[in-house]
């Protein structure tokens, strides 16, 4: 059984696309028992995605290579703690760590209680919290991507930080990819690489922010390569964000590009209209600021594409308020955030979405909305009709109507194959980003 396993990957990555494979079943911890097989899952999300797309294959597959009966369950957990290495603790074994001379280093502000969980980024924060309780064993690397001010650096400071809780003396090293680029060309200069390729590989946790800067730096790419795979072969956790799927982003080696998804990578999508409602609360709730629900839903209905938006009205609001010693009620956040709500809502209509999109294919807008369904044509209807679906509050016929004339099943079933494809297809889930917030802004 347990040997069988990696047996069974290996012909799932043969069969299915990388993207669906890192997302879904790498991160699946197998425990072989008396009974046969389990396979663990971060959460009930991952649970269901794996029985309903993968587990038959599975079931197949481990007939085949156990050679009989072989059951299979999928459960939400991980293979407990005390069968795995013990975590690094004070003072743990690796020789201790000259001090670590970068500027940067993790925000504790940042944790996994202030972080509002959803839709859009709750396979990112289950990851991120399984690294953090078993760190460098759960997913190696954990790498967290997706468009900017949606919660990456969050979530990974929220990694870091209770890595240390837990194990106080363990060494976290967090640092954005400009500080690990000037400290090398600084190394470089100094001719003192040996120490600063020494400081890394005294780290237990290494995290890295935005590394899609190292794109075209081919000295800093090399680097870091090396630096990579000293940290991975001595079980040291990595945890990484960029603000794409790696594989998407140019210039920047194919070989990295492969090393980087070897682990887990997760993405963090724009949150839904409660998810940022709920995000708003709990910032004003935070900072002290009273907010009534209609002004959150005001605020969570106009502005869609990035939560450090949210947090800016949010501030704005607060700052006027305190200034003029009123209280922030509809009114007054209307008059507030006027100029940037007008803006907001007039990107936003069917018509302008359909020009958006027709416009981000090269498609005429009279080929978008025709009756033929040629896939070059069919995916864009799709996208258009979904993102009318998501930034408008138009109803389903209504939408339908808009998109020459069509029934409101059609629009229903666009925005289940769009949410679908998100999940699957990294180019598509980027085009959604790209569009969100091109309307968004
Ligand atoms: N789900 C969330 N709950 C609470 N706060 C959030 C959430 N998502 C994002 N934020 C907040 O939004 C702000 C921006 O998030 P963050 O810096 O993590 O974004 P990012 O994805 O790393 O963006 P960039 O790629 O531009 O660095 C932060 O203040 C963060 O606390």
């Amino acid at each position: 059984m347990d040997a069988a396993w990696p047996r069974c990957l290996e012909r799932l990555e043969a069969e299915l696309p990388a993207d669906e494979v890192h997302t879904w079943l790498r991160p699946l911890q197998a425990e072989a028992h008396a009974d046969g097989l389990t396979l663990y899952a971060p959460n009930a999300f991952v649970v269901d995605r794996v029985r309903e797309h993968y587990l038959a294959r599975i079931r197949e597959l481990m007939v085949h290579f156990v050679g009989g009966p072989a059951p299979v369950a999928v459960a939400v957990g991980s293979i407990k703690r005390a069968e795995a290495a013990p975590a690094p603790a004070a003072g743990g074994s690796r020789p201790a760590a000259p001090p670590v001379e970068f500027a940067g280093n993790l925000d504790s502000h940042y944790t996994f209680d202030n972080f509002v969980e959803g839709r859009s980024n709750q396979l990112g924060r289950a990851a991120a919290l399984q690294v953090a309780q078993n760190p460098g064993r759960a997913y190696n690397p954990l790498l967290l991507y997706g468009g900017s001010g949606l919660g990456k650096t969050h979530l990974m400071y929220a990694a870091g930080n209770l890595m240390r809780k837990n194990n106080p003396g363990m060494r976290v090293l967090y640092l954005r990819s400009e500080q690990f680029f000037s400290a090398m060309m600084k190394s470089l200069q100094d001719k003192s690489m040996d120490q600063f390729k020494r400081q890394f590989q005294q780290v237990d946790a290494l995290l890295i922010d935005d590394i899609q800067f190292f794109a075209g730096k081919n000295t800093t790419q090399e680097e870091f390569f090396h630096t990579f795979n000293a940290l991975f072969d001595g079980k040291q956790q990595i945890i990484l964000t960029c603000d794409r799927y790696p594989r998407e982003v140019e210039n920047l080696e194919t070989r990295l590009k492969t090393r980087l998804t070897w682990g887990l990578s997760v993405a963090i999508e724009p949150p839904d209209f409660e998810t940022r409602a709920a995000i708003i609360t709990a910032k004003a709730v935070e900072r002290g600021v009273k907010i009534p629900d209609d002004v959150a839903y005001l605020i969570a209905k106009r502005m869609r594409s990035n939560v450090r938006d949210l947090e800016g009205a949010l501030n704005t609001l607060a700052a006027r308020s305190n200034f003029m010693a009123k209280p922030i009620t509809a009114e007054f956040a209307q008059e507030t955030l006027r100029d940037l709500l007008r803006a907001q809502q007039q990107a936003v209509s069917i018509s302008n979405i359909q020009k958006t999109v027709a416009d981000y294919y090269q498609l005429r807008m009279a080929d978008l909305l025709s009756k033929r369904r040629t896939r070059s044509l069919a995916r864009p209807r799709q996208m258009a009709m979904a993102l009318s679906k998501e930034l408008t509050e138009h109803s389903l016929p209504e939408i339908g109507d808009a998109f020459g004339g069509r029934d409101h099943t059609t629009v229903m079933h666009a925005c289940k194959v769009m949410r679908e494809l998100r999940e699957l297809d990294g180019k598509l889930r980027e085009d959604w980003d790209k569009l969100l917030r091109k309307l968004s802004e």
